[in-house]
């Protein structure tokens, strides 16, 4: 769901494409599955598949992480796992804070899937004195008077900003100078950071609105075949990359990466 920027090259310099980094959640997300399943191997066509990926572009990206598989067996679902946590710099604990602890922050706070991945929640902070001291999540709300402190002792370089949009960039800029190089972004703004600095934006609203997009693509060639006499599947199939389900097209969280008007 995240879509974003960074501040670094498409290729990073170890030679991945950014194309290929933001997909290796997705086939991590599905090896993990398989793991917890204990399914000992994987062939390209079913992780695809599960990572909602086509299966040319995953071995393509594979290949730049020097995995190959085993012909006729597939990939080692185990060593995979610890290769993309690798790469991905998952093998290491990762301390966040959170900026804004409203409705949005204290869910991000709650949410137990970030620990589970390494991501560790050091710190909550936020602008309100009132909130000073009360525990969210079991961790004790800081003041954002005390912000530089805060990344300072608990040497963060991640942080999430769950402000309104109207204090993001002065926050973003304190985070910065204190010296936190990314950035996720849950307020609905552009943020400017400088070089060196990567920026990830959560919108959901933008989401739901290209799910509006091809919601109203769908009813009006369910109305152009009714007119034609065709049945809505016959005008599902001859409705080009903006239709719901092909995964050769699908951007890496299975969207469609780019939408055309009809
Ligand atoms: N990206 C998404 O999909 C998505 C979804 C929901 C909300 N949002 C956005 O997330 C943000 C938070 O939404 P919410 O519903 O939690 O709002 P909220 O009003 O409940 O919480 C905002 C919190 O930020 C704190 N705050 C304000 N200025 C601050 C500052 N300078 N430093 C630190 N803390 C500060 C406030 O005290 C408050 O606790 C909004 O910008 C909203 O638009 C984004």
């Amino acid at each position: 769901m995240a879509t974003g920027r960074t501040h670094r090259p498409a290729t990073r310099s170890r030679g991945i494409p950014e194309a290929t980094v933001a997909r290796l959640p997705l086939y991590l997300r599905a090896l993990t599955a398989l793991s917890e399943r204990s399914v000992p191997t994987v062939s390209s066509e079913e992780l695809a598949a599960a990572a909602g990926v086509n299966s040319a572009k995953l071995r393509k990206d594979f290949s730049y992480l020097g995995s190959y598989g085993t012909r006729g067996v597939g990939y080692d679902v185990e060593y995979l796992v610890y290769q993309i946590s690798r790469e991905l710099g998952l093998t290491q604990d990762w301390p966040v804070v959170i900026v804004g602890i409203g409705n949005l922050g204290a869910a991000l706070a709650n949410y137990g899937g970030f620990a589970s991945r390494g991501f560790r929640v050091a710190a909550l902070i936020d602008a309100d004195p009132a909130m000073a001291g009360k525990p969210v999540a079991g961790i004790p709300v800081q003041h954002s008077d005390d912000l530089e402190k805060i990344i300072e002792d608990n040497g963060v370089s991640i942080g999430v900003i769950a402000t309104p949009a109207g204090a993001a960039q002065p926050v973003c800029d304190r985070l910065v100078a204190a010296g936190v190089t990314s950035i996720l972004n849950f307020a609905p703004t552009v943020l400017s950071v400088p070089d060196g600095v990567d920026v990830r934006k959560v919108d959901l609203s933008i989401e739901l609105q290209i799910l509006a997009f091809h919601e109203q693509r769908k009813a009006g060639e369910e109305a152009a075949a009714g007119s034609d006499g065709a049945g809505p599947a016959a005008a599902r199939g001859v409705s080009g990359p903006a239709s719901s389900s092909t995964s050769a097209d699908q951007g890496p969280d299975g969207d469609v990466p780019a939408v055309m008007p009809a």
